[in-house]
C-alpha cells in the first residue's frame, strides 16, 4: 500500500519535473526553428532580382512583421518557461544574486549559464540530471561557462552537500582559484596531475557503495529516494575534470562507467578537454554538451559571475556549512497527505531528526503504551510535544485519534487548540483543553475519572465482542467509535503533590490506567520538569514500569536509566528518545524542530481545522483563571418534576452545572459557608436565578432578606432580576418573614434567599426560633430557605448552639472554611479534605455525594 502510493507519488513527481523540462526545451526548439526561418527568408529575399515589384516587396514586409511578432511571442514564452524553472541562485543576475538553498531532499533544477536572443536565458540541467562537457575554443568563455554552472549549483544546494574535487594539470587549480574558500572546510578538494585515476577509482567506489547500501535495489536513483521520502541520504559528489592528455585505458573505462551510472548516485562529472570515446558518448543518456559559443543552435551570451561575487558567495557557503546543516522544519515532519494513517495497532509520527538526517519516529501502541517527558524548564518539553502531536494530528484523523491536554502551569500554552478570538480555528482532535489548572487537581482527577469511564466502556465492548485488545476490538466493530485516546499533561507532579486524598486518588488512577490503557488504545503522556514528579512516581514501581517511552531534554534527570547519562551532553533543542524504558542501548537522539511557535503550528491547525469532519465539536476549554458565566441555556424549564437550583460549575471534563434537588422533603435547604461576600452572593443569585425561571406567572414565591450592608449590592440585583413580587427584607424586617412564614401552610412553594442570616440573631431570640422551625419543617411544605452564613459556628448557633443537630442542612456549599471544621455536616469523619482558595467552593448535597466537589461559582455579571 505505501509502496504503491510512493511509486505514484515518485511517478507524478518525475512526470511534472520532465514535464517543465520538455516545456521549456520545446519554446527553446521554437525560438530556434523562428531564427532559422527567419535566415532562409532572409536569404531568399537576397536571391530575389532588383526588378521584383513593389507587390513582392509589400509580401515580403507583412511576412517579416508577422515573423517577428511570432518570434517575439515564442521568445516570451521561452524567458517565462526558462525564469520558471531557474528561481532563485539558480538564475538570478549576478548583480542580485546570493545563495538560496533549497530544503533538504529536494530536487534541483537547471541552472542558468547565459542568455541567447532576445534574452532568453540559457539553463543546463546539471545535479540529479545529467553531467556536463564544456566545449568551445575560447578558455576565458569556457572559463566563465563552469564558474555560472558551479557557483549556481552551490547556491542552490543546501549548504554542505555538494562535494567538489577538481581535476586541472593544465592550471594547477588555478581554473578553479575562486572557489578556494571551500577548502578549508572540505567542500573542495584537488588531486594533482597523475591523480586521475585514483580519483575515477575512488568515484566509481562510491557509486558502487550507494548503489548497495543506499539505494539496495529499492529506488532506481537518489533522485527518486528523495522525491519518495524527502530526504537526501548523500552528498553530492562533483568531480571538475579540466584535462587536456589522452586518459589510459583503465582511466577511459571508469570513466565511462561513471558517466552511464554516476547520476543515479549522486556522482557528476564536469568534463572540460578530456576526450569522451564516442561510443560511450552516444551510449550515455544523461551527458549534456554545452558549447561556449551556441546553446541550442544559436549564439550564446555566456554570463560568468564576477570573481569576487565567486569569492564572496563561496565563502558564505562554507561558513553555513560549517555551522551544519539547517534543522529540519516542522513542516518536515508532516505527510505529504493528511489523515491516511489507521491507529488499529498504533500511533507514530516522527519528532526530529537523527543525526544522519534520518527522521525518528516516535510511538504510541501495546508497547510502549505510555510515554514521559522530563527536562528542565525551558528546554523545549512543550515544543516537543507539539512537534509530535502535530505529526500525529496530520496522519490520523478526528475518528482516529482524540487528544485531552491538561496543562497544571501558569500560561496558555495548549490554548491555541481551541478556539479564541485572534484564531477562530481549533485542532479536530482535541476533545478537552485544560489550563491553568495549577490550582484545580480536582481537575485533573475529573480527567483521570472520565478516562477510567472510557477505559470501563471499551473494557466492556471487548468483552462483548470476546476480545481483548483495540486492535481486535476494531476489526471485530468496523462501524464502532474506538479512535485512541492521548492524554497529555504537563506538570504532572501537580497532580501527586500533597500528601492527601486527592492525590492518593491521583496516583490510583494513573496506576489503573497506565496498567489496564494499554491494551484499550488509552496512552498516557505525562512531562515534568522537576525531578519529584518523577519521583513521585518512582514510589510505585508498577506505574513507572508502563512508561516504557522516554523522553528527555538536555539536562533532563531521572527520566533515563541511572546509568544512561546521555540528556547530561545533548546540545539545545535535542532530545533523547528511547522506548525501552531509558535503558542505554535504546537511546536515539533527535534534532527537535521549532514547532510550537505561531508560524509553524497555524498553518497546520488551519488546514485541519478545514478539513474537520462535520459532526466533530470544538474542544470543552477550561481555563483555571477564567470565571464561568451563569449557563442561561443549562437551566431546567417549568414543569419539572421539582425545583432544580444551579449553584455553579462542577469541576469536570464536561463542566456540568452543579445541581442542588429541592423536592418536599426535609432538609432540603442550602447553607452557604464562609466569610467570602463576593463568592457568596454568586453562589445564592445563581440558585435563585435558576429556581426563578422555573416558575412562571407566580407560582412560586420568592423572599430575599439581606442582613449584610456589604451585600446590599449583588442581594438587589438579585432582586431585581427576579419576579416583581418578590418580597425585599433588611435587618429590621426579617423577622417579619420568619414569623409570617412559620406556619404558612398555603402550599405554594416559597424560596427564602438570606443573606448574612447569622446577623439576625444579634437583633433578637425570637426570630431565631422561628428560622429554625422554618429549616427543621419548611421543606416539606416546599418552603426553603437558601441561606449564607458567615461561618459553621454561626449556623449551629442559629440551629440551638453546641450539640445542635443539623440534619436540616441537607445540603451546603463550603468558601473559606476549612474541612476540619466541615465535620460535623459531613458523614465521614474529621470532614471532607478541603483548602479554601478564591472564587472555589466545596459543594456537598447528602441525598446524591458520597464525597463533597468543587465548583467554580458563576459569574456575577
Ligand atoms: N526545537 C526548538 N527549536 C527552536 N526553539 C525552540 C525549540 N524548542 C524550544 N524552543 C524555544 O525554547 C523556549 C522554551 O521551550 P518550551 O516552552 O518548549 O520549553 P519547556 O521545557 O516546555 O519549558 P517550560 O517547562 O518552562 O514551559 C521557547 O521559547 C521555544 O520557542
Amino acid at each position: 500500500m505505501a509502496d504503491s502510493l510512493i511509486e505514484t507519488i515518485r511517478r507524478d513527481l518525475g512526470r511534472a519535473q520532465a514535464a517543465a523540462l520538455a516545456g521549456r526545451a520545446a519554446a527553446q526548439r521554437r525560438l530556434a526553428d523562428a531564427h532559422a526561418r527567419h535566415a532562409r527568408m532572409e536569404a531568399a529575399a537576397a536571391q530575389v532580382p532588383q526588378r521584383a515589384g513593389d507587390v513582392r516587396e509589400q509580401q515580403l514586409t507583412a511576412l517579416e512583421t508577422a515573423h517577428r511578432e511570432s518570434v517575439a511571442d515564442t521568445a516570451a514564452d521561452a524567458i517565462r518557461a526558462a525564469l520558471a524553472s531557474a528561481p532563485g541562485s539558480a538564475g538570478d543576475p549576478w548583480s542580485r544574486w546570493q545563495p538560496t538553498p533549497l530544503r533538504r531532499g529536494s530536487v534541483p533544477g537547471p541552472v542558468r549559464i547565459g542568455t541567447v536572443p532576445p534574452g532568453v536565458p540559457a539553463l543546463v540541467p546539471f545535479l540529479d540530471w545529467a553531467h556536463v562537457r564544456i566545449t568551445g575554443t575560447d578558455r576565458a568563455r569556457c572559463d566563465a561557462v563552469l564558474a555560472a554552472l558551479l557557483l549556481r549549483t552551490l547556491g542552490c544546494a543546501p549548504p554542505g552537500s555538494v562535494r567538489l574535487t577538481g581535476y586541472d594539470p593544465d592550471q594547477l587549480g588555478g581554473g578553479l582559484a575562486g572557489f578556494a574558500p571551500l577548502s578549508p572546510g572540505g567542500l573542495l578538494t584537488f588531486v594533482g596531475p597523475g591523480g586521475l585515476g585514483r580519483l575515477l577509482d575512488e568515484l566509481v567506489d562510491h557509486v558502487r557503495r550507494v548503489n548497495e547500501t543506499v539505494l539496495a535495489g529499492e529506488y532506481p536513483s537518489l533522485r527518486a529516494y528523495a522525491e519518495a521520502t524527502g530526504r537526501r541520504p548523500e552528498h553530492w559528489r562533483v568531480a571538475v575534470l579540466l584535462g587536456a592528455d589522452e586518459p589510459t585505458r583503465h582511466e577511459q573505462a571508469q570513466l565511462a562507467r561513471l558517466l552511464r551510472t554516476g547520476v543515479a548516485c549522486g556522482v557528476h562529472l564536469i568534463l572540460r578537454g578530456l576526450p569522451v570515446d564516442p561510443i560511450v558518448e552516444s551510449d550515455v543518456t544523461t551527458l549534456a554538451t554545452v558549447s561556449a559559443d551556441r546553446f541550442h543552435g544559436m549564439p550564446l551570451t555566456v554570463e560568468g559571475p564576477p570573481a569576487e561575487l565567486v569569492t564572496a558567495g563561496c565563502r558564505t557557503i562554507a561558513a553555513q556549512a560549517a555551522e551544519g546543516p539547517e534543522p529540519i522544519a516542522f513542516a518536515d515532519l508532516l505527510p505529504d497527505e493528511l489523515w491516511t494513517h489507521s491507529s488499529a495497532i498504533g500511533l507514530t509520527a516522527p519528532v526530529g531528526e537523527a543525526s544522519d538526517g534520518e527522521l525518528v519516529d516516535v510511538s504510541l501502541a501495546d508497547y510502549p503504551p505510555h510515554a514521559l517527558i522530563g527536562g528542565p524548564s525551558g528546554t523545549g518539553k512543550t515544543n516537543l510535544i507539539y512537534a509530535w502531536m502535530g505529526g500525529l494530528a496530520a496522519r490520523y484523523s478526528p475518528a482516529e485519534l482524540e487528544f485531552y491536554l491538561l496543562d497544571f502551569k501558569e500560561g496558555v500554552s495548549f490554548a491555541r487548540f481551541a478556539p479564541g478570538q485572534r484564531d477562530p480555528s481549533w485542532l479536530p482532535h482535541v476533545r478537552l483543553v485544560g489550563i491553568n489548572v495549577n490550582t484545580d487537581r480536582e481537575f485533573g482527577v475529573a480527567l483521570l475519572h472520565f478516562l477510567s469511564r472510557q477505559l470501563r466502556a471499551r473494557a466492556e465492548a471487548a468483552k462483548r465482542h470476546e476480545v481483548t485488545t483495540l486492535a481486535e476490538l476494531r476489526a471485530e466493530d468496523p462501524t464502532g467509535h474506538w479512535p485512541r485516546i492521548v492524554a497529555v499533561v504537563d506538570e504532572f507532579q501537580v497532580l501527586l503533590s500533597g500528601r492527601d486524598a486527592l492525590a492518593a486518588e491521583a496516583a490510583t488512577l494513573l496506576e489503573d490506567l497506565a496498567r489496564r490503557g494499554r491494551s484499550q488504545g488509552i496512552h498516557l503522556v505525562l512531562a515534568s520538569q522537576d525531578v519529584s514528579g518523577i519521583e513521585a512516581l518512582w514510589g510505585r514501581s508498577a506505574l513507572v514500569g508502563q512508561f516504557a517511552l522516554r523522553m528527555a531534554l538536555p539536562k533532563a534527570r531521572r527520566i533515563l536509566n541511572e546509568n544512561n547519562p546521555a540528556a547530561e551532553s545533548i546540545p539545545r533543542f535535542h532530545a533523547v528518545i528511547n522506548a525501552d524504558s531509558g535503558a542505554l542501548p535504546g537511546n536515539r537522539i533527535v534534532r527537535v524542530p521549532m514547532a510550537s511557535d505561531r508560524e509553524s503550528w497555524s498553518g497546520l491547525q488551519l488546514r485541519l481545522w478545514q478539513r474537520r469532519p462535520a459532526d466533530v465539536a470544538p474542544p470543552r476549554l477550561f481555563d483555571g483563571d477564567a470565571v464561568p458565566v451563569f449557563p442561561q441555556n443549562r437551566v431546567p424549564t417549568p414543569g419539572g418534576r421539582e425545583p432544580v437550583a444551579l449553584l455553579g460549575e462542577t469541576i469536570d471534563v464536561a463542566g456540568e452545572p452543579a445541581r442542588l434537588r429541592l423536592p418536599r422533603a426535609p432538609g432540603r435547604n442550602l447553607a452557604v459557608l464562609g466569610t467570602r461576600l463576593e463568592e457568596a452572593c454568586a453562589v445564592l443569585a445563581s440558585a435563585g436565578r435558576s429556581l426563578a425561571a422555573q416558575f412562571p406567572d407566580g407560582s412560586a414565591r420568592f423572599s430575599v432578606a439581606c442582613l449584610d450592608p456589604d451585600a446590599m449590592g449583588p442581594a438587589g440585583d438579585l432582586h431585581a432580576a427576579l419576579p416583581e413580587d418578590t418580597e425585599w427584607y433588611d435587618v429590621d424586617t426579617v423577622s417579619e418573614l420568619f414569623a409570617e412564614t412559620v406556619d404558612d401552610a398555603s402550599g405554594t412553594p416559597h424560596f427564602l434567599i438570606l443573606y448574612a442570616v447569622d446577623a439576625a440573631r444579634s437583633r433578637a431570640a425570637g426570630p431565631q426560633d422561628h428560622l429554625r422551625r422554618i429549616l427543621h419543617s419548611g421543606p416539606e411544605r416546599h418552603t426553603h430557605v437558601l441561606g449564607w452564613w458567615r461561618g459553621v459556628g454561626r449556623l449551629r448557633d442559629d440551629l440551638g448552639g453546641m450539640g445542635a443537630r443539623l440534619d436540616p442542612i441537607g445540603a451546603w456549599v463550603a468558601l473559606d472554611v476549612h474541612g476540619g471544621d466541615l465535620a460535623t455536616l459531613y458523614p465521614k469523619p474529621g470532614g471532607p479534605s478541603w483548602y479554601p482558595r478564591p472564587w472555589r467552593a466545596l459543594y456537598f448535597d447528602r441525598t446524591v455525594h458520597r464525597n463533597a466537589e468543587a465548583i467554580i461559582p458563576y459569574g456575577l455579571s
